[in-house]
């Protein structure tokens, strides 16, 4: 598995904004990226332009070879996604979801099913399902998808404290084993657990990355987010101030 990604002087307009402008950075197999901003800032339009699900101007390239050289079949070989609960209008059950996700193998859906705690639910039908259990449903579907690299948009959302920790250890254990991950996080903690590098787009244009370790500090986050952070510990959590 491999999905070195190269972006140089990425910019990505949408309507009359400029989301992105000159974003250079390298991507590793086997690491994860998270990107962070505000909303609106441009995050999730960063993630349909490496899908190549919006244009850019600038240069990408997966493995050394341009994005644009790549034909939609090979680029679905190369990239999942998770993104906004899909429809469920189709009256598919968590079973089929699954199978369409790329197998049939009884005992792999069962293992990724496992993993997300949906066993029993395998036979209900999706539309039945409340979101947490349907992003937990797409989870295991992204299981399934052996591609090296997996663009992400929030995939801890709708997800209790429980499913929140199965998905990040599930996004390490991806990890380590050489998949590329790239992942849009709105919780810091969560950000600041698996992050090996960092994208902080700052909803003007402007876009900083570069290892983790040296991006959380407190500053930094509290001038990004505008707003009030405070350090706990090794953390950094929002400070919603005493309770009155
Ligand atoms: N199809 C579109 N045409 C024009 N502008 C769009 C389109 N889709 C999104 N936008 C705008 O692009 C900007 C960036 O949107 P994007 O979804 O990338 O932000 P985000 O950082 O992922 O936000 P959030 O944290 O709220 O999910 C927003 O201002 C949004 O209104």
């Amino acid at each position: 598995m491999s999905a070195r990604m190269q972006l140089t002087d990425v910019s990505i307009r949408r309507g009359d904004r400029v989301l992105l402008s000159q974003l250079s950075c390298e991507l590793h197999a086997g690491e994860i990226t998270v990107v962070l901003g505000p909303n609106g800032a441009g995050k999730s339009s960063l993630l349909l332009a490496i899908a190549r699900l919006i244009e850019a101007s600038g240069s990408i390239t997966l493995a050394g070879r341009p994005l644009a050289n790549f034909s939609r079949h090979e680029l679905t070989g190369q990239i999942s996604w998770q993104g906004e609960l899909p429809p469920t209008e189709f009256g598919l059950t968590v079973q089929q979801r699954l199978e369409l996700a790329g197998t049939d193998a009884k005992d792999e859906i069962e293992s990724v099913a496992t993993g997300m705690d949906i066993n029993h639910l395998l036979s209900r039908p999706l539309g039945q399902l409340s979101s947490g259990e349907r992003q937990r449903t797409e989870l295991a579907a992204l299981m399934l998808r052996d591609t090296p690299l997996w663009l992400l948009d929030e995939p801890t959302a709708h997800l209790d404290l429980k499913h929140q920790i199965q998905c990040i250890e599930m996004l390490k254990s991806q990890r380590d084993k050489g998949r590329t991950i790239i992942t849009v996080l709105h919780d810091l903690q969560q950000a600041m657990a698996i992050a090996d590098h960092l994208i902080l787009i700052d909803g003007r244009g402007g876009a900083e990355h570069g290892e983790a370790a040296g991006l959380f500090d407190p500053a930094r986050m509290t001038a990004l987010f505008s707003a009030s952070l405070r350090q706990q510990g090794a953390l950094l959590v929002p400070d919603y101030g005493e309770k009155t």
